[in-house]
């Protein structure tokens, strides 16, 4: 999801349908905003997710929220930094690393790569004791031939798990993409590179074992419509530079990542919540505008500048709706 919000009147609010059948997701957010007075703990955000009347499971809030109040922050299950940007963003938060030093280089046999702080390094030992001693250049070319991003993030999910990081089945809880079968056949060779990769590696089937074609294609259905593309509102001026640079040459993301909490956030466009992300891939819920309890939060996954056909179109190919918000309801 790449979202790029712009305010616009508000038409119709999305109403809570059914509670509270999952609301335990929303205790599932690490960070809060808020910490309760008397106990001094952080206080759960105000949501919880719940059934939707047309868009599946949605977030709602669960009481008012003020326009422009942080509603939760989130941080990411997996990270992937854009390939060309390999030498200009850590590796494992996306942070920009500026050219006045202060990166960490790391060599393994077969890449060299950098790392904002030694806290990153640390978190990125889940997958890259896997995934140094592999050579991923097959990997890597062939989506770069194809202009794909999102077997990165699987094969990132393949290192976490073989090192035991996190389990196989973590992707499960969020909505697969509708594949057709072209699809199905790119994946299934995807598949085969990344498992000839770690095999050529060393690595064993038992370790491998829930390295299926299925789970291959279970976990990149996932992926493809809960990704989130992220881009920093940058904290200094050299990264404003660096941001402007970045849309001359058409990338301006740093990478991509998978949220669980925010994957539930439908889309509007419209919208009364936005993601954004500051300096790295940590990221933040706010209210554009003032939320009653009850009311869904809905946040936008495409540029809402976009006309009325664009925007459906989009939103058909990339995720499979048809969008039914009350500003395409209304034809605008
Ligand atoms: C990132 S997920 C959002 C959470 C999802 N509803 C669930 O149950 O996990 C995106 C999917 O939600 C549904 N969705 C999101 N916004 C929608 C909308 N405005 N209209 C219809 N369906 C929507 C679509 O099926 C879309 O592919």
């Amino acid at each position: 999801m790449s979202p790029v919000t712009r305010l616009y009147t508000p038409l119709l609010k999305n109403k809570l349908h059914k509670l509270p059948a999952l609301s335990s997701f929303s205790t599932t957010t690490p960070n809060y905003n808020t910490t309760d007075q008397q106990t001094n703990r952080p206080s759960p955000p105000p949501i919880q997710v719940s059934i939707t009347e047309s868009a599946g499971r949605g977030v709602f809030a669960t009481r008012s929220i003020g326009a422009g109040d942080l509603i939760h922050t989130a941080k990411p299950l997996i990270t992937h930094p854009s390939i060309s940007l390999l030498s200009d963003v850590c590796y494992f938060c996306l942070k920009r690393l500026h050219s006045g030093g202060g990166s960490i280089q790391v060599n393994s046999q077969y890449q060299t790569i950098h790392f904002c702080s030694e806290d990153c390094i640390q978190q990125s030992n889940g997958f890259y004791e896997v995934e140094k001693q592999a050579d991923w250049s097959a990997y890597d070319e062939h989506c770069r031939v194809l202009g794909l991003k999102y077997p990165h993030l699987v094969k990132r999910l393949a290192c976490m798990v073989i090192s035991g990081a996190a389990p196989a089945e973590s992707l499960d809880i969020l909505q697969p993409a509708g594949l057709i079968p072209e699809m199905i056949l790119e994946m299934e060779n995807e598949f085969g590179l990344l498992k000839s990769t770690l095999t050529k590696a060393g690595f064993k089937d038992a370790q491998m074992e829930f390295l299926t074609k299925q789970w291959y294609i279970g976990v990149l259905a996932r992926i493809r419509i809960n990704a989130f593309r992220i881009e920093l509102v940058g904290g200094s001026y050299e990264d404003l530079l660096l941001s402007a640079a970045a849309s001359v040459d058409a990338e301006s993301a740093v990478g991509n990542a998978v949220y669980i909490l925010p994957s539930f956030y439908n889309h509007d466009c419209d919208p009364n919540s936005h993601i954004i992300w500051i300096e790295n891939v940590n990221a933040r819920l706010k209210a554009l505008r003032d939320i009653e309890a009850g009311e869904e939060l809905r946040i936008c996954y495409i540029d809402a500048s976009m006309d009325h056909g664009a925007r459906q179109n989009l939103l058909f190919e990339g995720f499979g709706f048809r969008c039914k918000c009350p500003r395409c309801l209304s034809g605008d």
